[in-house]
């Protein structure tokens, strides 16, 4: 959907006799709303937007009606962005993690953020144990192999491994986690994980250190968010505590793991494999990684479906519509 469809841009007597609320879209120029919604807001966006002002100029000939904003996909939300607008009060993220919106200063400003609350989960937790399938059983290297028509040249292919009876480590036991958990019950898998806390309803052994979790894992799936404790989480003792056969998933943020580190445990065949949906620095990947058949690479895609992103707009909505009503947000970020 070209970025300006789902945008009207309000102007004069026009603006006055129409009351939906007004919210901002925040993008970056590459990002667009993937959804309409026109119908419940009068959606304000600078970069849709036919005027010759800088950005920063129309966002202060606005600021004082703005009241709340979305931020689609990664857009950063930070000091130089709110300063702009003193009059906000909510931002309303489009994403589960919310690690590109600066929370101390929304809290100081008394901004309220939302996030996806658990529309993703499914999805991303459907595309966690796809990636470690294809690492596990080597579909993808296996397609390469029959599309570069080695198959009767060489007919022998390596041995994949068998899914069920493995020892998975879950990092972040949240709504993805949870839901990646349930799917590998069902595939036979024993499951353990790592979180701030142990969670008293999780049927799953528990770990407070990454490390003895790596030690008793075949694999470890990354689930959690990107914060200051999480930050290259999955470090190298992490990966030499997984061993040689050990696998590494990754449908969290990349610099939840030394991404360094990772390519040379790779390389020097230190790890069995990996599967990566996130980056450090997306959407540059380390290049050491393409030659490597053990690992499958994924640009950033497990949260996106047509049926996630109907989800993310009714949590969308629901927020707003709870906000311009002073109601309690559907799903609010806590801060730290
Ligand atoms: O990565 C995607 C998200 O956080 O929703």
């Amino acid at each position: 959907m070209p970025a300006h469809e789902n945008v009207n841009i309000p102007s004069g007597n026009e603006e006055e006799a129409d009351r939906r609320p007004l919210v901002l879209v925040h993008r970056l120029p590459r990002f667009a709303l993937p959804f309409d919604m026109r119908t419940t807001f009068r959606l304000l966006d600078p970069i849709a937007s036919a005027t010759d002002e800088s950005p920063q100029d129309f966002l202060s000939r606005h600021a004082p009606s703005i009241r709340a904003l979305i931020t689609v996909g990664p857009t950063p939300v930070n000091a130089d962005l709110l300063d702009l607008l003193p009059s906000l009060r909510l931002v309303v993220g489009s994403s589960a993690g919310v690690d590109h919106i600066n929370l101390t200063d929304c809290r100081r400003r008394g901004i309220a953020v939302t996030n996806a609350g658990s529309a993703y989960s499914e999805d991303v937790a459907d595309y966690a144990v796809a990636l470690l399938l294809d690492v596990f059983r080597r579909i993808s290297a296996a397609d390469r192999f029959v599309r570069t028509g080695s198959w009767p040249r060489k007919p022998e292919y390596p041995l994949g491994f068998k899914l069920g009876g493995k020892r998975v480590g879950i990092v972040g036991l949240g709504s993805i986690g949870s839901e990646v958990a349930k799917r590998l019950v069902a595939f036979g898998c024993r499951i353990a994980y790592n979180s701030r806390n142990k969670k008293p309803s999780a049927p799953y052994t528990y770990y407070a250190n990454v490390c003895d979790l790596a030690v008793n894992s075949d694999v470890i799936v990354v689930c959690c968010a990107l914060t200051k404790e999480t930050h290259h989480i999955i470090n190298k003792d992490v990966m030499t505590a997984l061993g040689k056969g050990g696998v590494i998933i990754n449908v969290g943020r990349g610099a939840v793991i030394d991404e360094k580190e990772l390519v040379q445990y790779l390389t020097r065949g230190e790890i069995g494999g990996a599967g990566l949906d996130v980056f450090e620095k997306e959407p540059d990947v380390p290049k050491e990684l393409f030659t490597l058949d053990n690992v499958v690479l994924s640009p950033h895609r497990a949260v996106l479906t047509p049926e996630s992103f109907e989800a993310v707009r009714e949590v969308i909505t629901a927020n707003l519509n709870a906000f311009f009503s002073n109601k309690p947000l559907l799903s609010p970020v806590q801060y730290e």
